[in-house]
Formats: C-alpha cells, sequence, structure tokens
C-alpha cells in the first residue's frame, strides 16, 4: 500500500511559481541494511504509479534482479501523477478548490529535486542504483546530473537526455485531443474522457511499431472492410487509461516531459552528462521509434563510465516495461559492480552499434 510523507513547507518550481506545500506517495520494498548501502530507487514512467512491483513484475519482486530480499527498494509516484502525489486533482488553498487546468508546470528538473527531498527525509543519502525508463529515465538523469555524487550505479532505459522535437510532438497533438474536448476541466460528468481517450490511442503508436500491429491486430479473414481489430484496440486503450487515469493529470504530465533536457542551465546535454560520475547502464530498444536508439547513442558518448546495451522487443518503446527478464539478465552483472569500461572501448562501441556518430543539437561535445 502507498504511504505518505507531507512536506508543509513551499516547494519552489522552475517556472517561479510555487506550491505552498507537497505530499509525495511513496511505496517500500525490502529493509534498509545496517551499512545503508542497499537501497534501489526506482522512477516510474508516466502513466505508472510508486507500486513498482506491481507494473514492473518480473525484474521487482521476490525472486527477481530487484528483490526485496536483498535490496530496500523506493518508488516515490512523481508531481502532477494521478496516484496520490500533489498534482490537479490537489486542492489549491489559495484558489480554495482543486487546481485543475491552472496547476502550475513541473519539469523533470522540479521532480528531481522533489525525488531529492523525499530521500532526505527518509534518511538516504547514498543510493546504490537509481533506474528509470521513458519519463522515469529522463527523471533519474536528471537527478544523476543534480547530485552525481548520492548514486553508486544508475540504469536507464528508453530515454534521452533531451526531449525530443519528435516527442513533443506527438505530446501536443496529444494536448490537441485533449482541448478538443470542451469538457476538460470543467464540472461535467466524465469530463475530459473523449479528449483523454483520443490522446492515449495517438500515444500508443509511438509506444509501439508497425510490426506489433501487424502481428496482433490484423483481421483473420479477407475481405473485411468496416470495424476493423486495430480500430476496437485504439478506441479499448483509449477507455482502459480513463478507467484509472485522470485527464488533467496526463495533460500536465505531458507537458512536464516535454520540458526534458539536461542541459538546461547548465552549458549544454555534453557538459551536463559529463557531471554523473555513477557507472551507468544504457539500454536502447531496437523497435522503440519514440526514443530511437539514436538518443541512447548520444548518453552513452557522453556519460563517462557508461554502456549501451540493444535489447529485442516486438513491443516497440513499451518493450522497457514488457521485457522485465530480459532487463534483469542486463541488470544483474551490473549490481554486481561488474561494469568499468574505458572511454575509448565505450566510443568505438557506440559507434560500431549506431553505424555513425550522432548529434542532437545541444549534445556537442566540448
Ligand atoms: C491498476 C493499474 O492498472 S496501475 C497502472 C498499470 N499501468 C502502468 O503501470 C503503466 C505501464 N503499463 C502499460 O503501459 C501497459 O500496461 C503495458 C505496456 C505494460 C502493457 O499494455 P497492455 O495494454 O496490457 O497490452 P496490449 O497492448 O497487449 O493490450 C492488451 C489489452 O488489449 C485488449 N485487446 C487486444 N486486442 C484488442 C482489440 N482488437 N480490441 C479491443 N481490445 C483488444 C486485450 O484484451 C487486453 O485487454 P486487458 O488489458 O483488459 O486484458
Ligand atoms: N506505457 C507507458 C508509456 C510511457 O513511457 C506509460 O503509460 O507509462
Amino acid at each position: 500500500m502507498a504511504r505518505y510523507l507531507y512536506i508543509n513547507h513551499p516547494f519552489q518550481l522552475e517556472s517561479g511559481r510555487v506550491l505552498p506545500s507537497v505530499t509525495a506517495a511513496y511505496h517500500t520494498f525490502g529493509t534498509l541494511n545496517a551499512a545503508r548501502d542497499n537501497v534501489i530507487w526506482i522512477c516510474h514512467a508516466l502513466t505508472a504509479n510508486s507500486d513498482c512491483q506491481d507494473w514492473w513484475p518480473g525484474l521487482v519482486g521476490p525472486g527477481c534482479t530487484i528483490d526485496p530480499g536483498k535490496y530496500f527498494i523506493v518508488c516515490v509516484n512523481m508531481l502532477g501523477s494521478s496516484y496520490g502525489s500533489t498534482s490537479p486533482l490537489s486542492h489549491d488553498p489559495e484558489a480554495g478548490r482543486p487546481y485543475g487546468l491552472d496547476f502550475p508546470l513541473v519539469t523533470t528538473k522540479d521532480n528531481a529535486r522533489f525525488f531529492s527531498l523525499v530521500a532526505n527525509y527518509l534518511g538516504l543519502d547514498r543510493i546504490r542504483l537509481l533506474m528509470g525508463g521513458s519519463m522515469g529515465g529522463q527523471h533519474a538523469l536528471e537527478w544523476a546530473c543534480t547530485e552525481p555524487d548520492r548514486f553508486d550505479l544508475l540504469c536507464v532505459l528508453a530515454t534521452n537526455a533531451r526531449h525530443s522535437a519528435w516527442g513533443i510532438a506527438f505530446n501536443e497533438s496529444q494536448r490537441m485531443a485533449m482541448r478538443a474536448d470542451t469538457t476538460l476541466g470543467t464540472d461535467a460528468p466524465d469530463a475530459g474522457k473523449a479528449g483523454l481517450e483520443a490522446a492515449r490511442a495517438i500515444a500508443m503508436l509511438s509506444y509501439r511499431h508497425y510490426r506489433t500491429y501487424v502481428a496482433t491486430q490484423s483481421e483473420p479473414e479477407p475481405n473485411k472492410y468496416d470495424d476493423f481489430r486495430a480500430s476496437s484496440y485504439q478506441r479499448y486503450q483509449g477507455y482502459k487509461l480513463w478507467k484509472r487515469f485522470a485527464p488533467l493529470c496526463y495533460y500536465a504530465l505531458s507537458r512536464g516531459m516535454d520540458s526534458h533536457d539536461v542541459g538546461r542551465g547548465r552549458g549544454s546535454v555534453a557538459k551536463a552528462l559529463e557531471r554523473i560520475s555513477a557507472s551507468t547502464l544504457i539500454i536502447s530498444i531496437d523497435t522503440d521509434i519514440l526514443f530511437p536508439i539514436e538518443e541512447q547513442a548520444v548518453l552513452s558518448r557522453h556519460i563517462p563510465n557508461s554502456r549501451l546495451e540493444v535489447m529485442h522487443s516486438d513491443y516497440g518503446h513499451d518493450g522497457f516495461l514488457t521485457e522485465a527478464v530480459k532487463i534483469g539478465e542486463f541488470l544483474s552483472d551490473f549490481l554486481s559492480d561488474q561494469l568499468r569500461i574505458d572511454a575509448t572501448t565505450k566510443r568505438a562501441f557506440t559507434d560500431a552499434l549506431t553505424g555513425r556518430k550522432f548529434a542532437v543539437p545541444g549534445s556537442e561535445e566540448v
């Protein structure tokens, strides 16, 4: 069950706005050992929650690589989410009602500071492994750049150093669908439902792959001309999210994802990534069209002690959730601290893997 930490003092956001107090919903699994050196901190992605044993089965849980019998596992629900931390659903004391669409922009830098605050409250000065995929990977990278000395190991999957124009375009398309639903943020019954469902259907196109749809949603019989399987899948995925996630929170989180840029305020992406001192495992997914391998190659090029692995998945981007067993295999050596590769080997490896040097604006070498 989630636990709650109520922090009753103002939390200053990057935008200049202030949340008068913040609540953190969090889960822990396992026991902190006497040396306090067995902490694994997991950052969740867009629509997940702090119960990482529930949404990462096969990777987190008894007998898995991230085993609560061995590690003290912590996961905190990000600000803005539907699952208990301060969000658009929370009471705005100044307005005397829930924040709703007035909820301020919470950037990935704000969430990294929020996690740091919670870690301080929990007395976790040193974290053995910080880990996350997708938006969780963005939070992990941002936090590792902010407090490099806090982490021994870092593992990020299907993520990037700065949210791409492609990713922002997907998110804006979803927000356009949500704004076209004029019930969003109102007191209407099912407010924002149609917009959220359309937004999730758009998002699914980026979370999966052409081959995933062809393999799972093609028609079994020929000669069909309407009412396709792929259509009902899209509608069902929208409805499935509506049943568990608040439209206003989804809207807020997608803005937060767009804000992600480890280079902001640090000179460049390259300079920011060079601050990371943790040994870092970076996992790419070969069918990920949302966070393609180019983006993890940038991470690998600039994080000093890092290694890039490419994992196969038929699931596309969402492989970071569904390929839990494979991820566990990549992780187990890493947790024993086997990963020490020199920079020259790493560079040759990255170039060979990607076929060429990738550059994204702001990631230039310094
Ligand atoms: C209570 C909670 O849910 S807490 C939060 C859990 N979620 C998270 O943490 C977020 C991260 N998780 C996810 O994003 C997803 O769950 C994933 C990526 C791990 C898996 O996605 P899924 O939607 O389960 O997988 P998939 O794409 O195979 O779709 C399967 C679902 O679509 C349904 N489906 C498949 N084809 C069709 C179709 N043609 N028409 C209608 N429905 C269809 C299946 O019956 C199944 O339904 P179910 O989920 O109700 O059992
Ligand atoms: N399926 C994931 C995708 C975002 O990375 C989620 O809903 O959180």
